[in-house]
Parts: structure tokens; C-alpha cells; sequence
């Protein structure tokens, strides 16, 4: 069954892989890995301040900023999502 993170990392594969006009994700491609990684980094923090002050609407939306950079990178690097799940679930209690 698929989920929403799935469903938006296939697509980031069609982008990655396409380089349609327009896209956020091919431009992404384009600046490069270290580029992409600084991103996640710098969406980390605008989640961290989001959530000592900026209230539960603006935290979710940086949450979602910080998920998909993350996902790029994730693809970026040819890591499928399963890989991420069965990490998640043999670490479960
Ligand atoms: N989920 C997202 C998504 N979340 C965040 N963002 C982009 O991430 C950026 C974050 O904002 P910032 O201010 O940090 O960055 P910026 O100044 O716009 O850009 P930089 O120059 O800093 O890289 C914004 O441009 C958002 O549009 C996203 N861009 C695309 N998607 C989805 O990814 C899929 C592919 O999108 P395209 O590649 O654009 O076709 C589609 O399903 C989109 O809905």
C-alpha cells in the first residue's frame, strides 16, 4: 500500500530523472549534492525555530519543507524509501 512520502518520492524519481521545465527538484539536481544537503540542514532549523515560537500551522509546514528536501537527498544518493522503512522498523520495540 501506498502512503503520501511514497507517492512524493516516486515523483521526485520522475523529476530527477525527466528534468522537466520548471521544476524545483531538477533545479535542486542541477546545485548539486552538498547543495541539497545544506538545504535539509538549513529546513532543520526553520523547523526548530518553528517550533519554540512560530505556532502549530507554521511547524507543520516547515515539517513538510524539511520531509521533502530530505527525500531529494534521499534520492539523490539512490536510497529507496523500503531501505529507510526496514531501518525504521528493526529498530521498533
Ligand atoms: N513537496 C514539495 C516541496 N516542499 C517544499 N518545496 C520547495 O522548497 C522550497 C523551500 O523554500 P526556501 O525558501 O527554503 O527555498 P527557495 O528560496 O524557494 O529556494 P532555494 O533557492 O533556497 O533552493 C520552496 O521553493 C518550495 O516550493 C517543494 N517543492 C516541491 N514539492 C513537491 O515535489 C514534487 C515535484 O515538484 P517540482 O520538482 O517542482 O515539479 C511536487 O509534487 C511538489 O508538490
Amino acid at each position: 500500500m501506498s502512503n503520501v512520502l511514497d507517492e512524493l518520492y516516486s515523483i521526485i524519481l520522475s523529476r530527477l530523472k525527466d528534468k522537466p521545465e520548471g521544476s524545483y527538484t531538477a533545479s535542486l539536481l542541477e546545485k548539486g549534492k552538498p547543495y541539497i544537503a545544506r538545504k535539509v540542514g538549513e529546513e532543520a532549523i526553520e523547523v526548530i525555530v518553528a517550533s519554540t515560537s512560530e505556532g502549530k500551522e507554521r511547524l507543520v509546514s516547515e515539517t513538510c519543507d524539511l520531509l521533502y528536501h530530505l527525500l531529494v537527498l534521499l534520492a539523490v544518493e539512490g536510497i529507496p524509501l523500503e531501505e529507510v522503512y526496514g531501518e525504521l522498523r528493526r529498530r521498533m520495540k
